[in-house]
């Protein structure tokens, strides 16, 4: 994408699962000169580690801290070029993470799995947030938590997650000592990021409140980690760094980031952020009540409240964790655009694939044409959004897919539309579960890579029976950090006056139809008796198949 403009730009960079992704965004109204992609060399890494070739267990992910330098030499020149905007232009950056992607360093910042001796160690490599291995650590943690009524765990609904900076720093110490004793740090990719670029080691408020457990200023208690596992006792000294507000400046850009970017020295840097969080700005939701949710490989919904509710399965409420003033709440999906990618690569026959390529098409848009006419249950299937596992409500990454209800007429395209109403119905348990909780929501607001799919927006719509408003930015994430950039740099004097600034809505983009939100109702029932049947206790089946193909796979 390119355009021009004379007046001052902000950069925003959001490190996704497969690529970066750059925008120079004006900073009088969010306009978009430019944006630039790299996607990383190394990819997701889930099945081989690159320096050894050793096979990595099931359900680890790592990602190479290589490939996000890259994004920075990359990208971020490429865009500027496209917007033909001088580095003097340039006011802010800021960037955005996934998270909880987490790492072991050195003081100096040097990523462990840059060493020499530790590089073919998969244990010395970040973590990526569907890094789900750790998941016997954390239902340890939440064991003991809820044993010793430890009082943050109601605030993430009453249990922490696999993904989670101390099941996974559990799971490192116990399964690697040495690596775990020669890292100085443990630290958020949000955070390194934003060391490499100004030189400032800090932790946001946000990944250090949502996935550090970090609450009323305080970290869980030596005494807690020590009950885990005595070597975990110190754990807190790997991560207790200054926190740093959303919106701040963490710092100016060092000689040497502002040389591999191509920016000038000194130019404000934001501090870190979630992709999550950060794309409320973009989508101009930073108020109450507004929940947002970012649709691609997974989901994530963010909204804030006025008041504290300690609402049961949600990922975590965090004071200031999506805007400076507001209780930020937020729940998730760790599989939705997966689970697609998955059915489209292991459940489609060739002569579909060899269809969509004729028409030019891609393989989800042409299962979504031979999808959509249908009538709403004529499949005859339900599915359970699980293949990821469940990071709202059950909070349980052993847990897995189902479809239920195949037959020998079932087609691909049926299936396929039965996993998008699944990902659907599993938002539709998360907005109940937040308003049964009382955590007031008043507006849906959609964004990410999946908004391209029209039918399936408006499938969500149906289930929701809500109206939605789209995010019309297709770089949400990489806009929401240049909003934020743009207040790091005191272009606005708050988020919410950028957001309204350099966001970007159209309100009731979608909005549902009575007939199939009544049909849809009948289906969630049966998602609903599922969910509880096999998330709930109901059956034990999904939990015997996970520790059956554990053991089968060693
Ligand atoms: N037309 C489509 N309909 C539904 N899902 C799609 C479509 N095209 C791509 N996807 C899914 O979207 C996901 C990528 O979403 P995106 O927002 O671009 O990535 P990310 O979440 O990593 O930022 C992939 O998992 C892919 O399977
Ligand atoms: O979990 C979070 C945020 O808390 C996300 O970073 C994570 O789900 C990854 O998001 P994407 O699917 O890459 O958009």
């Amino acid at each position: 994408m390119t355009g021009s403009d004379n007046g001052a730009v902000a950069i925003g960079i959001d490190f996704g699962t497969l690529s970066g992704r750059a925008v120079v965004a004006s900073v009088a109204d969010g306009r978009e000169l430019a944006s630039a992609e790299h996607v990383y060399r190394h990819g997701a890494i889930e099945e081989t580690l690159p320096t050894s070739g050793a096979k990595l267990p099931r359900s680890w992910a790592l990602q190479s801290p290589a490939d996000w330098r890259d994004v920075l030499r990359i990208a971020v020149p490429k865009a500027l070029e496209a917007a033909g905007v001088t580095a003097d232009r340039v006011v802010g950056i800021a960037t955005d993470f996934t998270a909880c992607t987490v790492l072991p360093a050195l003081a100096d910042g040097t990523p462990l799995c840059e060493l020499d001796d530790l590089a073919e160690r998969p244990h010395a490599w970040p973590k990526l947030w569907k890094h789900h291995a750790a998941q016997g650590q954390a239902d340890r943690i939440n064991a003991l938590a809820a044993e010793r009524g430890e009082e943050w765990l109601p605030r993430y609904g009453g249990k922490i997650s696999s993904e989670w900076q101390f099941a996974k720093g559990l799971q490192l110490l116990e399964e690697d000592p040495e690596v775990y004793g020669r890292a100085e740090r443990w630290i958020e990719a949000a955070d390194w990021i934003v060391w490499q670029l100004c030189g400032v080691e800090t932790r946001n408020n946000c990944t250090a409140g949502y996935k550090g457990i970090l609450q009323d200023g305080k970290y869980p208690s030596s005494e807690f980690l020590a009950a885990l596992n005595p070597e975990f006792a110190d754990f807190v000294e790997k991560i207790d760094f200054p926190i740093a507000a959303l919106g701040d400046r963490a710092g100016g850009l060092t000689a040497q980031a502002a040389e591999w970017i191509g920016l000038n020295e000194g130019t404000a840097v934001a501090v870190g952020n979630v992709d999550a969080h950060v794309t409320a700005a973009s989508a101009k939701a930073v108020g109450p009540g507004q929940i947002v949710a970012i649709m691609g490989t997974s989901t994530c919904h963010v909204v804030n409240g006025e008041n504290l509710t300690e609402a049961k399965g949600m990922c975590g409420v965090v004071r200031d964790g999506i805007v400076p003033g507001l209780w930020g709440y937020e729940a998730g999906q760790s599989g939705v655009g997966d689970i697609f990618a998955w059915w489209v690569k292991n459940g489609v026959p060739g002569e579909y694939t060899a269809e969509a390529e004729k028409r030019g098409i891609s393989i989800h848009q042409y299962l979504t044409e031979l999808a959509e006419n249908q009538n709403v249950g004529e499949h005859g299937l339900v599915a359970l959004d699980w293949h990821s596992g469940n990071r709202s409500v059950l909070v349980d990454h052993d847990l897995h897919g189902v479809i239920l209800g195949l037959s020998l007429q079932t087609k691909p395209e049926e299936i396929y539309r039965a996993l998008v109403e699944a990902t659907a119905f599993g938002t539709r348990k998360i907005v109940e579960t937040l308003v049964g909780s009382g955590v007031p929501i008043e507006e849906f607001v959609a964004a990410g890579g999946l908004l391209k799919n029209k039918w399936l927006m408006q499938t969500y719509s149906d289930v929701l029976r809500m109206p939605i408003t789209v995010l019309t930015s297709a770089q949400g994430p990489a806009l929401g950090s240049a909003i934020h950039a743009a207040v790091a740099a005191g272009v606005y004097p708050d988020i919410k006056a950028a957001a309204e600034a350099m966001g970007k809505v159209e309100r009731n983009a979608y909005v549902p139809d009575p007939a199939r939100a009544d049909a849809y109702d009948e289906l969630y029932a049966v998602y609903d008796e599922l969910h509880d049947h096999f998330g709930r206790g109901g059956s034990k089946a999904l939990h015997k198949l996970h520790n059956i193909a554990i053991e089968a796979s060693k």
